[in-house]
């Protein structure tokens, strides 16, 4: 398949930084392996950055907005309302996010892309493609320019944000009804029944659970998304900051930057962008495991792991927010650990 003209070029990881740094992981004093996911972490982060030692004094999480027109099929537990409203939350700083993006010494940016209300404020990124995609069950939830137009304003803010020196990124989102099109893309992209992907968002019950899984089915019927073409699903059945997702995901690899995936609708969008680009994979980190049904689907999809188990289901880059201690954790053990020779202990003995 020939490049698309809107995927920016992504470079390849250095296998020689993650040999440096595998080399020096075999020198610190632990038994090799014992400590597990930070090992791991610390070798993918050297390939993605072309460095062994690593570390990221500027990390960003970027919050993606807008709303669905499916809403008012019945999806969710809340009204629309709340998407403008959480907005301004993240904004002031009083969202979940904004609190565990601040014990990891990050900072949350906040991008309209889509929302269906006029906002202003002075830390707002506004980039409104739509007031809100249109209703997926009727007809497709946007055009493919819309969904273009909203990947280019998630590669944008991107590429600001590693000009001001930010180079890790987290993906977040806020927008009701956004599980029911993530569900979808999923149903899509691996063919799985929306009983299997559909989960309970905010909180619906056994009820309107049913029926968001018939509002899946519909808009999979009227739209007949093509799972070999990810834009034809993302305009289809996708939304606004999904779409932005996958720009911020994107960019992030084209700047040699890793991306932490945060829950259920984050990696419905990397599913979306490895699939237009699989050079983005050795970039993307996985977090935590949503309690959402069909994270776990998402995730196998992409062979990500998310070795945070935190019994959260809450979206707007929570998961990913935590993740980065763990980050910060596996660089500072490259940085800071005694090799065997500094602290004078006896290596591994030979079989
Ligand atoms: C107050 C509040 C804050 C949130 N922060 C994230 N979400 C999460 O819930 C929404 C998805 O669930 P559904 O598809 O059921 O509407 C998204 O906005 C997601 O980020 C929130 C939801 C609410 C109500
Ligand atoms: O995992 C998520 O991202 C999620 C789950 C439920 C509701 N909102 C987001």
């Amino acid at each position: 398949m020939t490049q698309l003209s809107w995927i920016p070029t992504i470079p390849a990881v250095t296998e020689e930084a993650r040999n440096a740094a595998l080399d020096h992981q075999n020198q610190l004093t632990k038994p090799p392996g014992s400590l597990g996911v930070l090992e791991r972490l610390s070798l993918q982060l050297a390939a993605a950055t072309g460095e062994a030692k690593p570390f990221f004094e500027k990390k960003a999480v970027v919050v993606m907005a807008a709303d669905h027109g499916v809403v008012a099929e019945g999806v969710s537990a809340f009204p629309a309302e709340v998407t403008p409203q959480m907005v301004l939350n993240f904004l002031h700083g009083g969202a979940a996010v904004n609190v565990l993006a601040r014990a990891a010494r990050a900072d949350v940016f906040c991008v309209d892309v889509g929302v269906n209300a006029e906002l202003t404020h002075p830390k707002l990124i506004s980039r409104k493609v739509k007031h809100g995609t249109d209703n997926m069950a009727q007809g497709p939830a946007m055009t493919n320019e819309e969904a273009i137009a909203a990947v280019q304003a998630g590669i944008d803010t991107v590429s600001e944000l590693a000009q001001q020196g930010y180079t890790m990124f987290a993906t977040g989102e806020m927008g009701i009804g956004n599980t029911t099109a993530s569900a979808a893309i999923l149903c899509a992209m691996t063919g799985i029944t929306p009983e299997a992907a559909v989960g309970r968002g905010t909180g619906i019950g056994d009820e309107q659970w049913k029926h968001k899984c018939n509002v899946v089915r519909r808009a999979l019927e009227v739209n007949k998304p093509d799972p070999k073409d990810a834009l034809d699903v993302l305009a289809k059945i996708g939304g606004l900051e999904i779409a932005g997702l996958v720009g911020v995901i994107l960019g992030a690899a084209s700047h040699g930057a890793p991306v932490v995936i945060d829950g259920f609708i984050s990696t419905a969008a990397a599913l979306l962008a490895a699939s237009l680009a699989p050079e983005v994979k050795p970039y993307l980190i996985g977090s935590h495991l949503s309690e959402e049904q069909g994270h776990q689907s998402l995730l196998q999809q992409l062979e990500l792991t998310a070795p945070l188990h935190m019994n959260m289901r809450l979206g707007e880059g929570t998961g990913a927010a935590l993740m980065f201690q763990m980050i910060d954790a596996a660089c500072l053990i490259m940085r800071e650990m005694a090799t065997f020779a500094e602290a004078g202990v006896s290596g591994k003995e030979e079989a």
